[in-house]
């Protein structure tokens, strides 16, 4: 990809590259596994889970790893139990990381079209976009149960690119971990990760973006200024 680059639309990801949801997830975590009779697993370990929706987050906690298949009658008890602890939780310790709002109002003085796509579930996404400001700075919200795929499949950006009517080679995702490079390769869009984000623990530039940034603030440099 060439910089600067001028897309015709940017997706950006939710969960560790918008917002800090982990505070939240771990809380919520740590509780279902409180009813449950079950030792906490704490936020170092929630933060290498987060990023393939709400369920394999269960499955991760339930399980203490990130491939793990836990037992399906306590998957079953579970999952109720974070879905209610979540609903009441999505935004109470969830905020912005530095640099998204200055970020995104750089992207749209510059024209940008710019949706959001996340793993999350919808019913999670639409309640934490309002709560931390930043809801209507997006055309398109596309949540993690809204397709029959997620990422790492295309599926969710290629119906966003379909919906902006724009080429995926013309096309951007912003994002912080490995689903969202896969998917962005598959589905032919150029990819920049933030490096702050959650990527399972492994640093993103492995997955090996087009671009790695700091702060969203950077993306002055990295894309054009259709104005001139
Ligand atoms: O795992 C989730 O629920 C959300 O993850 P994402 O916003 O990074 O896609
Ligand atoms: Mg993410």
């Amino acid at each position: 990809m060439q910089f600067p680059f001028r897309p015709g639309m940017v997706l950006i990801d939710l969960d560790g590259t918008l917002v800090d949801s982990v505070p939240d997830l771990t809380f919520c975590v740590d509780e279902m596994m409180a009813r449950l009779g079950r030792p906490p697993r704490g936020e170092p370990a929630v933060r290498q889970w987060v990023g393939n929706g709400v369920e394999r987050l269960v499955v991760r906690a339930l399980t203490g790893q990130l491939d793990g298949e836990p037992d399906a009658a306590d998957f079953e008890r579970a999952l109720p139990i974070f879905l209610e602890l979540y609903a009441e939780n999505t935004a109470t310790r969830s905020v912005l990381y530095p640099g998204v709002r200055e970020g995104l109002d750089l992207l749209r003085a510059r024209g940008y079209r710019l949706g959001c796509v996340t793993n999350k579930a919808g019913r999670f996404t639409e309640p934490l976009l309002k709560a931390v400001g930043i809801r209507d700075t997006f055309e398109l919200v596309v949540s993690g149960d809204a397709l029959p795929e997620k990422k790492p499949s295309p599926l969710p950006l290629l119906h966003a690119a379909k919906h902006f009517g724009v080429e995926p080679t013309a096309a951007l995702m912003l994002g912080d971990s490995v689903s969202d490079v896969r998917a962005a390769r598959a589905a032919g869009f150029g990819i920049i990760c933030v490096s702050y984000g959650y990527n399972h623990g492994d640093d993103i530039r492995t997955a090996e973006p087009d671009a790695v940034i700091d702060a969203l603030t950077e993306l002055d440099d990295l894309l054009a200024d259709p104005r001139g």
